[in-house]
């Protein structure tokens, strides 16, 4: 059984539970938020999604007293793109409770970091605040991934659609995913190696209205430079960010100039 295998038993547990509370979500975001796609698009530079992240399964805890304004606020006095909340309790020491809060405290795209099955969970997103959830391919089957991404979409939602290699690139542009992140972390072995968003790139229509993202494994400003150089608009990065004495210049030195920009 892998780790994925194990999360996905304890979210339909967590299913099951949301399902018998009876939550109101409303139609209309409070306060909407700019759009993660069009600021990606625009930019010239590798941007960063910025996570929220005290632990992990495979590194254990990173940063247990880690408080989740705090860390947002030096995210967004950085130039982070976005926020990404890891809401998972059980597995990465999160939750929704993380997410209202950030969501209060800042105004740029926010996004629910889960791993979602059901719908139930994209309501709960929205409730709390965020404005992109994460889908990931590997977690669902067809069907389900586009009956998730059109129901998010719908309301109002945008979506990062996370693959591993060439062939789940394939059933994320079947759904016309926009936002596509390669996740550079093996599930299986927790092995992390930045070829994956390189060969992935290699099969990415980059001609298309599409942003291709590199999550996992970015640790220094040469790791975002690989990202930049296979085509990357911009990273994602948790673990480094949280252990950093200095989370403002630890992200700057990833906001590098994109692959083919204008100096
Ligand atoms: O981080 C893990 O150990 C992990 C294990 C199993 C499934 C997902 C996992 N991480 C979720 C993420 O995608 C990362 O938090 C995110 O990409 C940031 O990665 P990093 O910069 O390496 O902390």
């Amino acid at each position: 059984m892998t780790i994925l295998d194990e999360i996905l038993q304890v979210k339909r547990l967590e299913v099951k539970r949301m399902l018998m509370e009876k939550l109101v979500v409303s139609c209309e975001t409070l306060s909407k938020r700019p759009s993660l796609f069009e600021m990606l698009q625009k930019s010239n530079r590798l941007e960063v999604i910025s996570e929220m992240k005290r632990a992990s399964p495979s590194k254990g805890m990173i940063a247990n007293e880690a408080d989740p304004v705090t860390q947002a606020k030096a995210y967004v006095r950085a130039g982070a793109a976005c926020i990404s909340v890891l809401t998972d309790t059980s597995f990465f020491k999160g939750s929704f409770d993380d997410l209202a809060a950030v969501s209060e405290a800042v105004r740029i795209p926010l996004l629910c970091k889960d791993f979602i099955i059901h719908e139930v969970q994209i309501d709960r997103a929205k409730e709390a605040g965020a404005s992109v959830i994460l889908l990931i391919v590997a977690a669902l089957d067809d069907a389900t991934l586009q009956r998730l991404h059109s129901y998010a979409t719908g309301m109002g939602l945008e979506v990062l659609v996370e693959v591993h290699d060439a062939k789940e690139l394939k059933r994320a542009l079947a759904v016309d995913a926009r936002l596509i992140g390669v996740n550079n972390r093996n599930l299986r072995t927790f092995e992390v190696d930045l070829a994956r968003t390189e060969e992935v790139a290699r099969h990415f229509p980059f001609h298309e209205e599409r942003i291709f993202i590199s999550e996992s494994g970015i640790m220094n400003a040469m790791d975002a430079q690989r990202a930049a150089a296979a085509g990357a608009s911009a990273v994602l990065v948790g673990e480094s960010l949280m252990r950093s004495d200095s989370v403002e210049d630890a992200l700057r030195c990833l906001q590098i100039q994109k692959a083919g920009a204008p100096l």
